[in-house]
């Protein structure tokens, strides 16, 4: 593609929910592929390899953000702890356009990214392997038919238990009560225990936080954040 063509390098920050165009693709494919952890899919990995965690980061103990929407988070997260890796795995494509051009901003070099669902990067993760997992804001599936889709279920908490090492930190956070409610009796089912007041209450946000896109709108429409901090047992 010519010069002229090529889209500007900041177009990620500036997309703001709009769809992305096929030249804007095309530029994001190359950016996704120099972040992204590799042998993922089923086509590149088709027996499920583990990943080389310690090939990706240097050895640097990882951390894993689900859902990053946004990716406020995962890149204030990286900038704030240089001595760690972080993985972000997010489906939603206008989601990861934003986190690239956060990431092009704050200049962190110690991210990965999966571009798609959880359940795939989980299972190509080794076994006890990751230091510290965020589920922030997860979709709330609010029907109750639909309460067996929400993240905190088996088919995901087997798998991320088993990704985290013993005594690594879970937090989930969400404005949702009747998700509360099922994080408080799921979670602890599937190795993990509640920390109800350590090292904050669950009103109070952790110390390194940074507000999401999600929560700035839970605010704004009334409903109370909750953190919920568990650790892998
Ligand atoms: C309500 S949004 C919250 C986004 C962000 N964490 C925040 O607080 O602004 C939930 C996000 O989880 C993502 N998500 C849903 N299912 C997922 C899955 N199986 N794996 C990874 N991300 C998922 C959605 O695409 C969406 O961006």
């Amino acid at each position: 593609m010519s010069k002229q063509t090529r889209p500007h390098r900041n177009f990620y920050g500036r997309l703001k929910g709009k769809s992305l165009k096929a030249a804007q693709k095309r530029y994001l494919d190359e950016d996704l592929a120099a972040l992204s952890p590799g042998a993922v899919g089923w086509e590149e990995n088709p027996d499920r390899r583990p990943l080389d965690l310690p090939g990706l980061f240097e050895g640097k103990p990882v951390w894993l953000e689900i859902g990053f929407g946004g990716g406020e988070h995962l890149v204030h997260q990286a900038a704030q702890n240089p001595d760690i890796g972080i993985i972000g795995a997010e489906p939603y494509i206008n989601g990861v356009a934003m986190l690239l051009g956060k990431i092009r901003r704050a200049g962190v070099e110690n991210l990965a990214v999966h571009a798609g669902d959880a359940r795939d990067l989980m299972d190509v993760l080794p076994a006890a392997s990751i230091d510290r997992a965020f589920l922030l804001y997860p979709d709330p599936w609010p029907k109750a038919r639909h309460h067996r889709r929400r993240f905190v279920t088996a088919e995901h908490l087997d798998p991320l238990a088993r990704a985290l090492k013993p005594g690594s930190v879970f937090r989930v956070a969400t404005d949702i009560e009747d998700y509360v409610r099922q994080t408080l009796q799921e979670v602890p089912k599937h190795g993990f225990k509640w920390l109800a007041n350590a090292p904050q209450d669950w009103r109070r946000p952790w110390p390194d936080w940074i507000s999401t896109r999600y929560e700035q709108k839970a605010l704004r429409e009334g409903r109370t954040p909750h953190y919920l901090t568990f650790v892998r047992e």
